[in-house]
């Protein structure tokens, strides 16, 4: 990083053997484009996150599943998509006002993010959807993960008394390359599988 009034070696970018007219101006250059790396970084991460979790939104959550669904296949791994939806949420805004839904929404997504590795991707994929990519896992003991959910999801609804408990359902699917071919496919594949058939795996 340039300092201001931090000596710069000969050679360097900045190098003043041209004048100082030319150092300045290459300073000024590589300030501007430090700045407009950083607006570029900015919009990118705004772009692929949901403001209300800050989990990935569907559109991050389908980049780094891609990625963890890439590493899976050169490692010769296996993968699974969870999709959960929550029970009656929009009673919960109804009954309770937005601001208790977006409570819980973040609530949810807190569970989540506790509740998996971090070698995980996890994201909210739309209103009360939320997925999560669990690497290196093939067909997962859907109730022994929703009882894990829940139970932490009981500690909260406890602590704050809200009236109402946040409950969920759950689908599965394992990543076959031949079927789903990327991280898209496998959430498109999903969302047909639960289309066709209510929630409620469990
Ligand atoms: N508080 C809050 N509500 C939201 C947000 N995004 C979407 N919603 C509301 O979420 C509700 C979602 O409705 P549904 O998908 O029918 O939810 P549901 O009642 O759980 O019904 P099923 O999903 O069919 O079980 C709608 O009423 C949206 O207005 C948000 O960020 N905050």
């Amino acid at each position: 990083m340039l300092l201001p009034g931090k000596p710069i070696k000969p050679g360097t970018c900045a190098d003043t053997s041209h004048g100082p007219d030319t150092a300045l101006q290459e300073r000024e250059l590589l300030r501007d484009l430090a700045r407009q790396a950083e607006r570029e970084l900015t919009a990118v991460q705004v772009a692929s996150m949901d403001e209300l979790t800050l989990l990935p939104n569907r559109h991050g959550f389908q980049a780094l599943a891609q990625m963890g669904l890439d590493a899976c296949l050169r490692m010769g791994k296996p993968a699974t998509l969870l999709f959960f939806d929550l029970d009656n949420f929009k009673h919960i805004n109804y009954l309770y006002g937005r601001a208790e839904g977006d409570d819980a929404l973040k609530t949810f997504a807190d569970v989540l993010r506790i509740a998996f590795r971090e070698s995980d991707v996890i994201g909210r994929m739309g209103s009360d959807e939320f997925a999560a990519l669990l690497t290196g896992a093939n067909a997962v003991e859907i109730p022994a993960i929703r009882a894990r959910l829940e139970e932490m999801l009981d500690e909260r609804n406890a602590t704050v008394h809200r009236g109402y408990d946040i409950r969920f359902s759950v689908g599965q699917i394992e990543f076959h390359p031949a079927l789903h071919q990327s991280a898209e496919g496998l959430v498109a594949a999903i969302g047909e599988q639960l289309s066709g058939h209510p929630f409620g795996h469990s």
